[in-house]
């Protein structure tokens, strides 16, 4: 019995089977066997004749889980219930008795009723089996859905005269389905929200690893790492670079005279200023407590002589505001440049720079020497 209210179409069974082509274990054909049957009763009750006849009909019409029902097929078009198994008596609460002989617009509640009837129709006019699912509630019950097979049988002339239906309740399945779906859902949505947490707890170490916390510019390790990267592909393509060391003047001084508070917010805020003058491809770390490195790379001596005198005259440029008191810092800075050629370590590079630097600060400070 079908109580379709949404119907979805499953492949449909590759043949069509007549009851003419069934072979009952004694030889006969079930054609010979419903020939034998008087006229009258095989057009009102064959499945009495053939559960009378055969005793393994009869047991399994008794036993099935499934609910089987016969429809037969009148020429007029209408469609009367042949018989329903009881397993699909107990469903819908209407005996065989009763519903044998109805016509099916009394038995299938009007909802169901188009969609039921398009069903047999489509079965009649294809003559071949058709296999779907429907959900329906019986009244005052959950929804239930049922996979339904149906199997047009037809007459010796061709004409479908009756179809056999059975119909499995799938209900648990496709509750078991969706509890499945769901805690699916759930467990993805869990391990995505784990992945972005440890992404993000990934990024904020990598940052932790990498950066300087107070300036928030590479730190001294994370220097060393992406300078030496440089040098090699200097090394690899002959190219030329240049390493800046800044030194703020006078430090001490500022700590002594404001307070540390205000050191770290005047080394903040000049190492802000390096971006001004400094180009994307550039590399800044700070070197130690008011000492800062940068690697300019493809930079020839010239160019980083202007990059550094540039970076001086903007620190020494910038006030730096500290709860309305001003103060002035200024750097000295050392420059070592590497025309391409024989490409030194790292820190052969940096204690040349830094031998400048010496050099500045001993000149006076707030300049800036060339190493040779
Ligand atoms: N506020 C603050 N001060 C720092 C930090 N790191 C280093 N310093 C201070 O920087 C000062 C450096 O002092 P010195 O090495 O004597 O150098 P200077 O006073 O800058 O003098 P010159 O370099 O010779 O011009 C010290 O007082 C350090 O405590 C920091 O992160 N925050």
């Amino acid at each position: 019995m079908s109580y379709s209210k949404h119907v979805f179409e499953f492949p449909v069974m590759p043949a069509s089977i007549r009851l003419s082509s069934y072979t009952p274990s004694h030889g006969q054909t079930m054609t010979d066997d419903v020939h034998m049957i008087p006229r009258r009763l095989r057009r009102t009750r064959l499945i009495h004749a053939l559960r009378r006849r055969f005793p393994v009909v009869e047991s399994l019409w008794q036993r099935f889980p499934d609910n089987i029902f016969i429809i037969r097929c009148e020429p007029d078009g209408r469609f009367l219930i042949e018989a329903i198994s009881p397993a699909l008596e107990r469903l819908i609460g209407v005996p065989d008795a009763e519903a044998a002989g109805r016509p099916i617009e009394q038995i299938v509640p009007p909802i169901y009723l188009d969609s039921v009837l398009s069903r047999y129709r489509e079965c009649v006019a294809n003559g071949i089996p058709l296999s779907y699912e429907e959900t329906g509630a019986p009244e005052g019950t959950e929804p239930r859905h049922w996979l339904t097979l149906m199997v047009p049988a037809a007459d010796t002339a061709g004409r479908v005269e009756y179809i056999l239906g059975i119909s499995r309740d799938i209900t648990a399945i496709r509750h078991a389905e969706e509890v499945l779906r769901r805690s699916n859902e759930d467990l993805e949505r869990r391990v995505a929200e784990r992945t972005a947490a440890l992404e993000l707890a990934n990024a904020r170490l990598m940052e932790l690893a990498t950066r300087d916390g107070l300036t928030g510019l590479h730190n001294r390790r994370h220097f060393f790492e992406l300078a030496e990267r440089e040098l090699a592909r200097a090394r690899r393509n002959g190219l030329q670079l240049s390493i800046v060391m800044l030194d703020l003047d006078y430090f001490k001084l500022i700590n002594d005279s404001y307070g540390h508070a205000a050191g770290d917010h005047a080394l903040r805020e000049v190492a802000g200023l390096f971006a001004l003058v400094l180009r994307e491809t550039d590399i800044v770390g700070r070197y130690g407590g008011e000492e800062f490195a940068m690697l300019l790379p493809d930079t020839s001596r010239e160019e980083a002589r202007q990059v550094a005198e540039r970076l001086r005259a903007v620190v020494a440029g910038h006030v730096v505001d500290w709860r309305g008191e001003p103060i002035h810092c200024s750097a000295s800075l050392g420059v070592a440049h590497v025309d391409g050629g024989d490409v030194p370590t790292l820190d052969a590079l940096l204690e040349r720079a830094d031998g400048a630097l010496l050099r500045a600060k001993n000149g006076g400070r707030n300049r800036l020497v060339m190493s040779i």
